[in-house]
């Protein structure tokens, strides 16, 4: 019988689709994985900024995860805006009690338009009960920088992070490099535990960038839930991402989304 890889995304919902549950869903679907969500948060939200949140109960949450767990379990998850501790705990105590592998974190902490979308005392607690859980962690820079508590300000400062967000129980880390100074190329680094391996690209000067992150964790999930190794996962993600932010879809008057189409037009 045919086995249809399941991804899973763990996220807060982005009205405009640029980020968020619907960049996620977009990702599986172009990768070939079968897209499932577990809402964290809605937001109200386009290019321009967030306008609104609503985080939904975390009893509903867990009820969603239930859901799954009962009927659909994933091959493969990503987790994306978790806004609260008690969200995070909760989350964190369903994957270990049931021992969901592939577990892609992307410790969202500040959307490009500056707003909030994890509360300040939650990030101890993501340091605390999911980064220990996740099978491939990939902060920005300055996430990583707020969740080791070092300013990054060089290439061996990246190392170290990664080395200290394995400390902290990660077993794999990319750092991204979106946030490097715009003359430098977007260079992600991988950390396997063991090697350090660099994720190459090349910067596309635009302010279509909505979603970026969201779309690269999404696209490891997906790799992971098809049976593809860590390395080939983010070197994937990484052609992923590239393509999208290449190819942009000119919508909206603020940060644009990327085009998730974009990879799989250039691979047929
Ligand atoms: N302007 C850009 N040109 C090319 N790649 C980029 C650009 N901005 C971000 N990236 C890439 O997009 C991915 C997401 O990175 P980043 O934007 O740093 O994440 P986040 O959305 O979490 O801030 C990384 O692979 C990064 O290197
Ligand atoms: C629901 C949701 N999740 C994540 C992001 C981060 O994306 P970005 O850093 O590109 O604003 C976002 N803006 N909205």
């Amino acid at each position: 019988m045919l086995n249809t890889p399941k991804a899973l995304t763990i996220a807060g919902s982005d009205s405009g689709g640029g980020a968020g549950i619907q960049a996620d869903l977009k990702t599986f679907q172009e990768l070939g994985a079968y897209g499932m969500s577990v809402i964290t948060a809605i937001t109200a939200q386009n290019t321009l900024g967030v306008q609104g949140i609503h985080p939904v109960p975390v009893e509903m949450v867990m009820k969603q995860l239930k859901s799954i767990e009962d009927d659909l379990r994933p091959e493969a998850l990503k987790t994306g805006m978790l806004f609260s501790a008690e969200i995070i705990e909760a989350v964190a105590a369903h994957l270990r009690k049931h021992g969901w592998k592939n577990v892609v974190v992307d410790p969202v902490m500040i959307a490009k338009g500056g707003a909030d979308l994890l509360q300040e005392d939650a990030v101890e607690a993501l340091k605390k009960h999911l980064i220990p859980l996740a099978t491939i962690l990939t902060p920005n820079i300055p996430e990583a920088e707020r969740l080791t508590g070092k300013s990054i300000c060089s290439r061996k400062g990246r190392e170290d992070a990664a080395k200290l967000l394995h400390e902290l129980g990660a077993r794999m880390i990319v750092i991204k490099g979106g946030h490097l100074t715009l003359d430098k190329a977007p260079v992600d680094l991988f950390y396997d535990g063991e090697h350090m391996h660099e994720l190459q690209g090349r910067r596309v000067d635009t302010p279509q960038t909505h979603g970026t992150g969201c779309t690269f964790a999404a696209a490891i999930a997906a790799e992971l839930a098809l049976g593809k190794t860590p390395l080939h996962a983010v070197h994937t993600a990484k052609t992923f991402i590239q393509e999208a932010i290449s190819h942009p879809l000119h919508i909206g008057s603020g940060h644009g989304p990327t085009n998730h189409w974009a990879y799989r037009r250039n691979q047929a």
